[in-house]
């Protein structure tokens, strides 16, 4: 966790300072093949596109721009490698995932230059991420062998029952751009731990870090067609999508994306019955009781809404702060806020990065927009970084919010924070609670009865309590209502990937 707090401090740390010194750099443009049944292959049409920084622009790298007849390839050779990979014994697959988690620590600096390069991220961040998203290939290897089944006692004396969990077969993973290395290693680690088969479609913003993990996945020794990677274009992605989902010889689907995008999935699966994981937008409240500590409360806010600038779907989206520490919480924020340092993420001491792509910015200059035409406040930010190239946003610090406004009822997904004052606990929780999606939930308060009854009656799947950080390995990420379906991470999060079967064993005498 302390990987993403550093980017909060003023000054780079010695790491940053290495990873710059390092000089590595991925090739400008160069070109990249996805990986089908154990071949870096080319797109069959033929067609690539460009991988952009988003910082400045530059072309860093060209992949194959696959399409239903490389998908198709995949399933394939993912469905023959499943007739074997299932029937590996948990310490291989366990050894196979140490070996890859192996060379994903030893090629850190490299996978984190890459990441930076194609998503913008400040390099402190995407070494962050590097370490974060190992962890999941470290966890899933050590909870490979953990698996057990049951013996239940039976009611007859001559029978016996049996549970073992399953590999389900085939998995379609679909992942964003926002965490191009964790996304893929959260679910891949753990499909690949039980035995399952995977074919990875990265986003079209950021295909590369996805490309580089499988090449060490190849390294560490998975056989052909287990791990497989089919990169695609935008204009491809809902194909190849539809195609994972309604294959018959794809068992199930792990997604991590829009809420829109989601629900589409979740339609296509409905015919083949698929096993479905989806991890959705949120809308996380951040609430700060008048009992909190401030200091902490606006470090929290910090780290939870700067994170790879504000893109993140457990970002704090409304900041809700009761009235008697309002003022104090806002100087306090304000202050922090002012002295991030924006620009190239592979630039000494930068905090945040550009945001993703041209509808990104459009977005969210258009929510701040809204905001302020329908009467928000600017404290400071409101605006395009101009200056710093096309996609960046200043930080921004609007109040003023009232429930008509996109900001408040939308995931923002930008460096925005918005601030609305409340007087009671009952209102607080009203607020937080009066939407459609529930991921994460944060609020600060030094109060133990209050800790205890917010926490449970707050409606997400994840709270934080006097913490803006609380993704890691251990624990089971995942949302209520319509921020999803499942868990990943933790001991929950090989459940999307087995299948329960019972053996009753009778005529016993
Ligand atoms: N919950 C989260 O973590 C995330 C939430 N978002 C939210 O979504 C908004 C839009 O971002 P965006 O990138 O468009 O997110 P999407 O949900 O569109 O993209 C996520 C992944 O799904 C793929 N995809 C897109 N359309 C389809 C489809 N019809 N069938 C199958 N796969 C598809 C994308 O491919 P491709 O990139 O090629 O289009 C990408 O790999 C953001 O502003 C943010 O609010 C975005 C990313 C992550
Ligand atoms: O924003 C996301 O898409 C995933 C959340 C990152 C995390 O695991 O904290």
């Amino acid at each position: 966790m302390m990987q993403f707090k550093t980017f909060l401090s003023k000054s780079p740390s010695m790491q940053t300072i290495r990873l710059i010194q390092t000089g590595i750099k991925s090739a400008p443009g160069q070109y990249e093949k996805a990986y089908i049944n154990g071949q870096w292959s080319s797109a069959i049409s033929g067609e690539t596109f460009d991988v952009f920084n988003p910082a400045n622009g530059q072309v860093v790298g060209k992949v194959p721009d696959m399409n239903t007849d490389d998908t198709l390839v995949a399933i394939n050779s993912a469905f023959k490698a499943f007739q074997s990979w299932k029937n590996t014994t948990a310490k291989e697959r366990s050894q196979i995932l140490r070996r890859w988690y192996n060379l994903l620590v030893e090629n850190q600096n490299k996978i984190a230059e890459i990441m930076t390069a194609e998503s913008g991220k400040p390099l402190i961040e995407s070494n962050g991420e590097v370490t974060y998203g190992n962890s999941f290939v470290e966890w899933f290897s050590e909870l490979a062998r953990q698996i057990r089944g049951d013996i239940i006692p039976s009611s007859f004396p001559s029978k016996k029952i049996l549970v073992h969990h399953q590999p389900i077969g085939v998995v379609g993973l679909i992942t964003p751009w926002n965490f191009p290395h964790a996304m893929i290693a959260r679910k891949a680690a753990a499909a690949l731990s039980v035995g399952c088969t995977v074919v990875i479609k990265p986003a079209e913003d950021t295909p590369l870090t996805g490309i580089e993990l499988v090449k060490y996945a190849e390294e560490a020794g998975f056989p052909p067609g287990v791990v497989n990677i089919v990169t695609s274009s935008r204009e491809n992605a809902p194909d190849v999508g539809r195609l994972l989902c309604e294959n018959h010889l794809v068992a199930g689907i792990s997604f991590t994306g829009s809420t829109t995008v989601g629900r589409i999935l979740y339609k296509q699966c409905a015919y083949g019955i698929k096993r479905l994981g989806l991890e959705l937008g949120g809308n996380a409240p951040f609430i700060v009781f008048k009992s909190a500590k401030l200091d902490t409360a606006v470090s929290s806010a910090l780290v939870s809404k700067f994170r790879n600038c504000g893109q993140t779907c457990v970002a704090a989206n409304r900041f809700l702060i009761q009235e008697d520490v309002f003022d104090d919480f806002v100087e306090k924020l304000v202050e922090r806020v002012k002295l991030l340092k924006m620009g190239n993420g592979s630039d000494t001491g930068v905090q945040l990065g550009p945001l993703i792509n041209q509808p990104q910015l459009d977005k969210v200059t258009n929510f701040v927009n809204d905001a302020v035409s329908k009467g928000a406040k600017i404290i400071t930010g409101g605006r395009p970084a101009t200056h710093l190239g096309n996609l960046f946003y200043e930080p921004t610090i609007l109040t003023g919010i009232t429930p008509d406004m996109i900001v408040y009822n939308e995931e923002i997904f930008g460096p925005v924070i918005c601030l609305t004052k409340f007087k009671t606990e009952e209102e607080a929780l009203q607020i937080s609670n009066c939407c459609d999606v529930g991921l994460a939930g944060y609020f600060f308060s030094e109060d133990i009865s209050q800790i205890f009854r917010v926490s449970k009656n707050m409606e997400v799947g994840m709270v934080g309590v006097n913490e803006g950080l609380i993704s890691c390995s251990e624990a089971p990420f995942g949302g209520v209502k319509q921020s999803g379906l499942g868990r990943e991470g933790s001991h929950l999060g090989v459940e999307d990937y087995t299948y329960v079967k019972y053996t009753c064993i009778g005529n016993l005498s």
